[in-house]
């Protein structure tokens, strides 16, 4: 039974991460099935949940077996009915039995519901079904785009010219990404990245688990903007360590990892300090840099708190370069919207939860919360303006926690480079971030400034989308402004954007590099009058 409950967890999302449903599970690694065989019956579950849900509610078995959540049932009803070995547990387990004694029920339903909707048999009902789920397409209406697979090439493991000579060997390349993009999802084509090395796109819904290469981490799917930042913070331009403060799961590790490996270079010269606060998540972390070979690179100090390490400690002396990737509202990630609907079905009274009711296997997916309010009555215009304040309350939140991380890394004695990202798409916990951080006592004791476009890698002075002007100008004029401060003008311009769903094919994403030249620091601090005993806030996304 355990293999249903961990479905379960997926579905509900319980770690509150980011990423595709996919990537959820194959980085979820304290389950003892394998991933492919959770993401088969989740996705197949998923692609037949609007019919499920019918039939459950037809055959009323939530009434009578209370021991049975929605979630759960549809993953039962979806072996018993649907899968060739039936349910996946013991027979004796009392789970399998309250969906078993329904059994007759349960199909007489399915069949009804089958031919009603015009299908003569199962077959040609599992060809209709699987054909709508398997839409990722070009909005035309709306000019939406869906979302390519990206996959860097793990340099630690393997090289460009290798995968291209062997992985890829019999795709075809195409210098338009909206090709990869309108592309099928069994298509073999791909487009090289303009902006990232070693980047490449796929078709959106490329299946790489089926790869070697991918099996062997030679390949790391990541998307394009998340490798924006240890791109931006550039190890090889300069000669010491680096530190991600908030590293877990992992990728941009992995990623600045293999930026500061050079076969000219002996192991062990340059070294990354990996911060993680969260220990579930600093065991992710482990296994994914043990997995992407940057074992000897890369110091794991997992259950540490960022704001807790001393910068002055001897250790991280030799730091110049620190990526900072806090957590976030997530409001960029396109994982989660992306994902076909999960119908649940509705819990009649009697047996439906009650208030406080803790248990954790009835808690619900984001998507069967949004199943569920979209089905519930309108709203009133006062709860949405509620919604609004309480919104506007945790962006705050955000943003002070973001600033308080921030500014303890411009404390490093040696640090010249500081790459800030989110992957959020609100002005708050980005351009308000830097600019309050720009503003700062810390920025401007330690002679921090912001990295100018022009001074950045070429792919990122390239990339066309940049901060908002506008909102800096606003944000700069409500604060007490010094001389010397780069104007709204330079800050938006240094600033990184990317937006999702347009033919770029990034997810939102914010990144934006401080710089600074330790020689030239002067003792004279200025009061901005800014509050830097911020509170902390524990954050809400934690992106890949
Ligand atoms: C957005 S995620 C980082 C994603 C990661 N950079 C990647 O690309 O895979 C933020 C992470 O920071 C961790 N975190 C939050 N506050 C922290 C702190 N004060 N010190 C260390 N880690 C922290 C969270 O637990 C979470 O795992």
């Amino acid at each position: 039974m355990s293999l249903y409950y961990d479905a379960v967890a997926v579905i509900s999302n319980e770690e509150r991460v980011g990423g595709s449903l996919k990537s959820r599970i194959y980085a979820n690694k304290s389950s003892k099935h394998a991933p492919a065989q959770i993401y088969a019956l989740v996705s197949e579950t998923t692609k037949w949940s609007a019919v499920l849900k019918e039939v459950i509610e037809k055959a009323g078995i939530l009434k009578i077996e209370k021991k049975l959540t929605d979630v759960l049932a549809l993953l039962l009803v979806h072996d018993l009915i649907l899968s060739k070995r039936g349910i996946a547990a013991p027979q004796s387990h009392a789970l399998c039995i309250a969906v078993n004694r329904h059994r007759s029920r349960l199909n007489a339903e399915f069949t009804k519901l089958r031919i009603r909707k015009g299908y003569p048999t199962l077959q040609a009902f599992r060809q209709s079904i699987d054909a709508s789920s398997s839409a990722s397409s070009y909005d035309q209406e709306n000019e939406i785009y869906p979302h390519p697979r990206w996959v860097r090439i793990n340099t630690l493991k393997t090289s460009w010219d290798k995968q291209l000579k062997s992985t890829f060997a019999d795709f075809e390349e195409t210098n338009v990404l909206e090709n990869v993009l309108k592309a099928s999802k069994n298509q073999r084509i791909f487009h090289v990245d303009a902006n990232v090395e070693n980047l490449i796109a796929l078709p959106p819904l490329y299946d790489t688990s089926k790869m070697d290469a991918y099996r062997k981490s030679l390949l790391i799917l990541q998307d394009k903007a998340s490798c924006f930042p240890a791109t931006l913070l550039d190890p090889m331009a300069h000669d010491g360590d680096m530190i991600d403060a908030c590293a877990a799961p992992g990728n941009k590790t992995t990623h600045l990892a293999a930026l500061s490996s050079s076969k000219d270079m002996p192991s062990g010269q340059k070294h990354i300090f990996a911060f993680e606060r969260d220990t579930k998540r600093a065991e992710t972390l482990r296994k994914m840099v043990a997995q992407a070979g940057a074992n000897e690179l890369v110091t794991i100090l997992g259950s540490t708190d960022f704001l807790q390490v001393v910068p002055t400690d001897d250790q991280y002396s030799r730091t110049t370069g620190i990526l900072l990737d806090p957590s976030c509202s997530g409001s960029g990630i396109v994982g989660r919207d992306e994902e076909p609907a999960f119908h649940v079905p509705t819990i009649p009274a009697q047996s439906a939860i009650q208030p406080g009711h803790k248990s954790k296997k009835r808690k619900r997916s984001r998507q069967v919360e949004k199943q569920r309010a979209a089905e519930s009555p309108p709203v009133q215009e006062e709860s949405i303006e509620e919604a609004d304040d309480e919104t506007e309350k945790r962006l705050e939140a955000l943003a002070s926690f973001q600033l308080k991380l921030l500014l303890h890394g411009m404390k490093f004695p040696d640090a010249r480079r500081i790459v800030y990202s989110t992957c959020s798409i609100h002005v708050q916990e980005n351009e308000g971030v830097v600019i309050q951080a720009l503003m700062s006592e810390a920025a401007r004791s330690n002679g921090w400034t912001i990295l100018p476009r022009m001074q950045q890698p070429p792919g990122l002075q390239a990339w066309s989308i940049r901060g908002l002007r506008s909102e800096c100008e606003q944000l700069m004029a409500s604060l007490p402004h010094a001389a010397g401060l780069p104007s709204a003008k330079e800050v938006a311009e240094a600033c990184i954007r990317c937006e999702k769903g347009t033919a770029e094919g990034t997810m939102g994403f914010f990144v934006c590099g401080f710089s600074r030249d330790p020689q030239s620091v002067t003792s004279t601090a200025l009061d901005t009058g800014l509050n830097e005993n911020i509170d902390e806030w524990d954050g809400f996304s934690d992106s890949e």
